[in-house]
């Protein structure tokens, strides 16, 4: 019985015989269209439930389908860009009844796996990259003299837009007998519709430039020369993507060319589940845990760290007018809505292109103007160099405000934003903020974008944003959240983990253990006045949502030894390797990031094996 009172439908189930991809490959036209029903009814059963990408998944149903009854996976190479699409293949590769544990601590993962499966290839998440890992195989194939492995690759137009899908098309198109099949996913989407010249082409090629692709023209491709051509690739298409026996026959045609070629496929984002087809934002691009009936959560969501983000800079775009902001194809996501809604010529959407956001952001400080780049921590690690070379290098005042950093949790290894705090601090001139609580993002953004001489950065993870916490007082640019006179242990509570150092500190208090907890605010560089408040205590724990390996905590004990303090410093941090999915707090409890953990280790630091009396929360496999 569901809390409306009504009886929820039995789990929609998919016949047992879907036990790998041979079993699709015999099934007639009707049989075919029944399953993409089925499958269908399925993916918007589990994911409502589970969450995951919704839309993307539902759009793909027909393609993949297709893909595998042409295709001989693993033999032949199916690469998915980005991978948030291959729930369909999960379910033809004989993973169907892992779908209750989608994106959940030791369940499947939103991604394609290597672990799971070997029909799974490209694990991480981070657009525009399988057209250059089809590039890399093919040449594999060719070298190991092994013609008879078919390469293909699935990329949506939003992955389209990103640059190293051009460097591999340069590549592609110059090796006409080195044969790459491109499946172009096209439903004219990103998040929200896929934006600049590329789009634009494929929606000439498609027949309706600049609107959803729901018709198509009647398109024969030897009249006009497609940019894909320009490059020296053939082109088929465009096809709809929700025609199965279509498709397939333009994949056999595809790959009867043996040479590098475009399937164009057009298909509908959310295709046959109406909450997604009419949601105007991203087509239920992600679901956290929705009501099936209206694709909305059940309950209504807390204020987040990007709606405070969101809403600050709106306030601040009206103070500034040089104030202008930065996305790479997520507006919403980040909290632009608002800052786009008040002054829609101060924001600039470049499409899936970090690299080119940054050195873009360059481009519009050196004209005089602060731009503030919102991106989410994982996807800024492709654009270090524009960050190290064209912003700091030249001193430019650009703001880079990072969501998601820190553990994000379902979305695994490859968007946990644990990077950026290692990675930032070695680029001169630049400082790295990590604000504690609502008041402190508005107070160091506000603080950032009055930097003129180089980059500053924001960093918050994927979170409600906690109540305010007051600092008993501040020294220079460092909170003191509270002091202890005893001098026997420091917490640097770095970012949302004040919170809890502070619960650590108090059960340490009731252990005998006096502590101070400091905030630095300003994470990078190393505060000359966070290392004088170090120095007066016996030993310093930087406690860090971000990898171990050159976090603050080891710039801190550096500074500190530079000094000539005999003060042990150390950074309690996540573990320097990749961390599966899970929630987030099950990671950093996992991890000892949480009141306990912090407060066990402190003991164990301090070589006294008493248990304190917060009983860590059950274990979860990392
Ligand atoms: C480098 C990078 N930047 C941003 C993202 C966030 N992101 C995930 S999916 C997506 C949109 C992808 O659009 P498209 O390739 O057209 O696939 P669709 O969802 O339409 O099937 C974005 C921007 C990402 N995964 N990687
Ligand atoms: C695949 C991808 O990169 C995004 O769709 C991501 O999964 C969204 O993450 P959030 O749900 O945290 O916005
Ligand atoms: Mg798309």
């Amino acid at each position: 019985m569901s809390s409306t009172g009504t009886h929820e439908p039995p789990g929609v189930t998919l016949p047992a015989w879907l036990a790998g991809p041979e079993t699709v490959r015999g099934l007639s036209q009707d049989a075919l269209a029944g399953l993409a029903e089925r499958i269908r009814q399925f993916l918007i059963d589990k994911v409502c439930s589970t969450g995951g990408h919704l839309g993307p998944n539902l759009g793909v149903i027909e393609l993949t389908l297709a893909l595998h009854r042409v295709f001989d996976s693993p033999r032949d190479v199916l690469l998915f860009d980005t991978g948030h699409q291959a729930y369909v293949h999960k379910i033809l590769t004989g993973r169907q009844d892992d779908f209750d544990t989608l994106r959940q601590s030791g369940g499947l993962s939103g991604y394609p796996s290597r672990a799971e499966s070997g029909h799974d290839v490209i694990e991480n998440s981070h657009a525009s990259t399988s057209l250059s890992y089809a590039d890399g195989l093919a040449k594999a194939f060719a070298v190991r003299q092994e013609h008879d492995r078919r390469v293909v690759a699935i990329v949506g137009d939003g992955a389209l837009t990103g640059g190293m899908c051009w460097e591999a098309l340069n590549n592609i198109g110059g090796a006409p007998d080195r044969p790459v099949i491109i499946v172009l996913n096209d439903n004219g989407r990103s998040y929200s519709p896929t934006v600049g010249g590329v789009s634009a082409h494929l929606g000439e090629l498609a027949g309706l430039a600049g609107s959803p692709r729901t018709h198509l023209r009647s398109y024969t491709y030897d009249t006009d020369r497609s940019l894909f051509e320009s490059l020296g690739l053939s082109y088929l298409g465009p096809f709809d993507g929700h025609d199965t026996l279509a498709m397939e026959r333009a994949l056999r045609r595809a790959a009867a060319l043996r040479h590098p070629v475009v399937v164009h496929m057009v298909t509908t984002k959310g295709r046959g589940y109406q909450p997604a087809e009419d949601d105007e934002e991203d087509c239920l691009h992600t679901v956290s845990v929705v009501d099936p009936q209206t694709g909305r959560p059940r309950s209504a969501s807390k204020p987040t760290w990007t709606s405070v983000f969101g809403h600050e800079i709106g306030e601040i775009g009206a103070e500034r007018d040089d104030v202008v902001c930065i996305t790479a194809a997520m507006p919403h996501p980040t909290g632009l809505t608002t800052f786009a809604a008040r002054f829609p010529d101060r924001v600039f959407d470049v499409g899936i292109a970090e690299q080119h956001a940054v050195t873009s952001a360059a481009g519009l400080a050196t004209g005089g103007l602060h731009p503030v780049v919102a991106l989410y921590s994982t996807f800024l690690s492709r654009a270090f160099d524009q960050v190290l070379m064209d912003v700091a290098l030249h001193r430019l005042p650009v703001t880079f405000v990072l969501d998601r950093a820190g553990v994000t949790g379902p979305d695994g290894p490859s968007h946990h934003g644990m990077w950026d705090s290692s990675i930032l601090p070695v680029v001169p001139g630049l400082r790295l903020a990590a604000p504690r609580d609502p008041s402190r993002l508005r107070e160091l953004l506000r603080e950032a974008i009055d930097v003129t001489d180089g980059p500053t950065v924001l960093r918050y993870p994927k979170a409600t944003a906690g109540a305010d916490i007051a600092a008993v007082y501040r020294v220079g640019e460092c909170d003191i959240l509270r002091e202890s006179t005893e001098g026997e242990v420091m917490l640097v509570a770095v970012g949302p983990l004040a919170e809890p150092c502070l619960s650590a500190a108090d059960e340490l208090a009731g252990d005998g253990v006096p502590v101070t907890v400091v905030d630095p605010r300003w994470i990078a560089p190393v505060s000359p006045d966070l290392v004088s408040l170090a120095r007066d205590h016996r030993l310093v724990l930087a406690v860090e949502d971000t990898t171990a390996t050159g976090a603050l905590g080891a710039r801190l004990g550096q500074a500190l030894t530079a000094s000539g303090s005999s003060t042990r410093a150390a950074t309690f941090a996540l573990p320097p390797r990749f961390l599966p999915h899970a929630s987030r707090n099950q990671i950093l409890q996992a991890h000892g990031l949480d009141a306990a953990g912090i407060a066990t280790t402190v003991l164990k630091r301090l070589g006294r094996e008493w248990q304190t009396t917060i009983e860590p929360t059950e274990e979860v496999p990392t």
